[in-house]
């Protein structure tokens, strides 16, 4: 088997690893994943123990217990591009010995849950809903630069949205949640499709005072719908979550508290009640 190298996998002094700066033994099998780092102990105040806090940048992390389930808490900040450094890092922490630099001859399958915000295109999904996300439809640019291995049923089901949505200026990629997750934890939530933007303001369809270069941006998002399917929301990680989950053989489900309703013009009066609601009815089945 081949060494990865120092420049390909940068390994700290210490034996972190670069950016999320955690061992090996820091992470539990079960890892949630939030975008604010001050989410994190919104998380954690719910455990029953916590035995490591660690940080750097925007990845600060906790790893604790809910009774005899481990469980880690970790801030990803805002962006695919930020998904990247953070799957990366957590698959490396898992699946590869940082002591040869070589891929473990058994890999690790995490179970990784992103507890998210986001803002609503259709109608009947209002603020304060929490939505699984069924699918992650990226439209940022991360998977321009790995391969990815999809089901017959995501490429048709991208096919049919790339031609309702010709003129993103993207080129979507499309993956599914893991069935076992969201069947364990997402069983009575609404489903839909997440649409993953490269930016919250023009490339979510919000005007302040820069020119939009893409007209009705929520309107075409809205209007797309393939047997039943609708694309329910607009955020900023899920897609790029899943693509790099089914790239490494993790399984991930995104849950989304609804905070913004795009074609009423709303956003949230009590955003930190709704994210609470999320964080303790995932944590009850995360735990069941
Ligand atoms: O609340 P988080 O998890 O950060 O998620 C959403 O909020 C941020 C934008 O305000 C983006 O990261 C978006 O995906
Ligand atoms: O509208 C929204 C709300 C939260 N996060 C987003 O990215 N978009």
């Amino acid at each position: 088997m081949s060494k990865i190298s120092e420049a390909d996998l940068i390994i700290n002094e210490d034996g972190s690893i670069y950016h999320l700066n955690l061992l090996p033994e820091d992470i539990a099998d079960t890892v949630i994943t939030v975008g604010d780092p001050d989410r994190v102990g919104e998380v954690t105040k719910h455990f029953d123990s916590i035995e490591l806090k660690k940080g750097k940048r925007e990845f600060k992390t906790q790893t604790g217990y809910i009774g005899k389930k481990r469980i880690t808490v970790l801030s990803t900040g805002i962006g695919t591009d930020n998904i990247d450094i953070v799957f990366n890092e957590l698959d490396a922490l898992v699946n590869i010995d940082f002591d040869t630099r070589e891929v473990k001859k058994e890999l690790k399958s995490l179970e990784i849950i992103r507890f998210g915000t986001s803002g609503s295109v259709q109608e009947n999904i209002e603020v304060g809903t929490i939505l699984a996300s069924s699918y992650g439809l990226g439209l940022d640019a991360l998977m321009n630069y790995y391969e990815a291995d999809n089901s017959i049923e995501e490429q048709y089901l991208l096919q049919k949205i790339t031609s309702h949505l010709p003129n993103l200026n993207a080129q979507p990629y499309l993956t599914a949640a893991s069935k076992e997750l969201l069947e364990k934890i997402a069983f009575d939530m609404p489903q839909g499709i997440t649409a993953t933007a490269p930016g919250f303001y023009a490339p979510q369809g919000r005007k302040v005072r820069a020119q939009l270069k893409v007209d009705n941006l929520i309107e075409k998002i809205n209007s797309f719908e393939h047997q039943n399917l609708k694309i329910t929301n607009l955020e900023m990680e899920t897609a790029g979550i899943y693509a790099l989950a089914n790239a490494l053989g993790h399984k991930a489900l995104s849950v989304n508290a609804i905070l913004a309703q795009r074609l009423k013009l709303k956003f949230a009066s009590n955003p930190q009640q709704i994210v609470d609601k999320m964080i303790k009815t995932v944590l009850e089945r995360v735990c069941g």
